[in-house]
């Protein structure tokens, strides 16, 4: 039977997320990170575990049928491999900083300056697309640094809470993208394996729609039903069961996780009561 070769970064920000979602999903692996390959125990699936920068190149030459990557990595590198859902983890941007007492106003006062970067071809784009000529230098890590050390008057790399620039003294000056890790599979996949590609797809929407999403039950007195029901989004319609007691009712729904302290508040304001608020692993619908 087929099996579905499998990329997943070996060790780094993605690996504990990587391996989270395949067990949410119901796989079960067999061994630790120490092994480069790992069987499924349960479903037809190879685990490789690769050097996230190295996982563009495998994909493209169809030595891995799929891959959990940083969508910025495959933006880099990764021609035209397909992106096959985004996974909703290790979201970051990737942007131009300068000195803080730099003068910035556009793109054109990089005209002529220095950048350093590990992402050369995603800011060549931004540079072409913006008319701007600019010298590139090359650097694979610690590239707030080079301002510092007169490497560069500028660096393009990963901002997320934006703490690393600014303990460099650096400021965000344009985005060039934003990413976060997603599965991608490799123009090279054979049919037989996009079809269990597929099924981790679906089981995947399944578990981030789970927890995104939260399971609602609480107690109503029935003449505030109409009005509660009217705060609540469910998937379709809310269910209502009657309680032992008499003039009340159980009311159980999903709501979205970020909606979820605003729509409790304005349910206790119209009588609701005993609110219970349960995660959910999957929802299928
Ligand atoms: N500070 C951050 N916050 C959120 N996501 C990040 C951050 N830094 C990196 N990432 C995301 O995680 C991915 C992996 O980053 P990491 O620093 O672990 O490894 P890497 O140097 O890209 O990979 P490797 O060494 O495996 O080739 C990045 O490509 C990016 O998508
Ligand atoms: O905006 P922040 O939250 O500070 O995150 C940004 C930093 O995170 C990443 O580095 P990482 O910590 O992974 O180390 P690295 O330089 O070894 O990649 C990235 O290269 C930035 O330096």
């Amino acid at each position: 039977m087929s099996k579905l070769k499998i990329a997943v970064q070996k060790s780094g920000r993605l690996y504990d997320e990587s391996m989270q979602i395949l067990k949410d999903i119901g796989i079960s692996i067999d061994n630790g990170r120490d092994q480069l390959k790992a069987s499924a125990k349960n479903f037809p699936l190879e685990v490789f575990y690769l050097r996230n920068g190295d996982i563009p190149q495998y994909l493209k030459d169809g030595v891995v049928d799929a891959a959990i990557i940083g969508e910025n990595v495959l933006i880099e590198k990764g021609g035209d491999i397909q992106i096959v859902q985004k996974l909703g983890f290790s979201s970051c941007k990737v942007s131009i900083a300068v000195p803080k007492s730099a003068k910035y106003a556009s793109m054109q006062d990089l005209e002529g300056k220095r950048i350093a970067t590990s992402y050369p071809n995603t800011v060549q784009q931004f540079l072409d697309k913006n008319n701007v000529n600019a010298q590139l230098h090359i650097i694979n890590g610690s590239v707030e640094i080079a301002p510092n050390i007169g490497l560069a008057d500028a660096i393009v790399d990963i901002v997320s809470s934006g703490s690393t620039l600014f303990k460099n003294g650096l400021k965000e000056v344009e985005v060039l993208l934003k990413s976060e890790a997603v599965l991608a599979s490799s123009p090279l996949i054979s049919e037989a394996n996009s079809d269990i590609l597929n099924i981790i797809k679906f089981r995947i929407e399944s578990v981030l729609k789970g927890r995104r999403s939260k399971y609602v039950l609480l107690n109503a007195p029935n003449d505030k039903l109409d009005e509660i029901i009217a705060i609540l989004p469910g998937m379709k319609s809310p269910t209502v069961l009657p309680l032992a007691q008499e003039g009340w009712s159980s009311v159980h729904t999903v709501i979205d996780k970020n909606k979820f302290w605003e729509i409790i508040d304005e349910l206790k304001g119209h009588g609701a009561e005993g609110i219970l608020v349960c995660p959910i692993d999957n929802m299928v619908l």
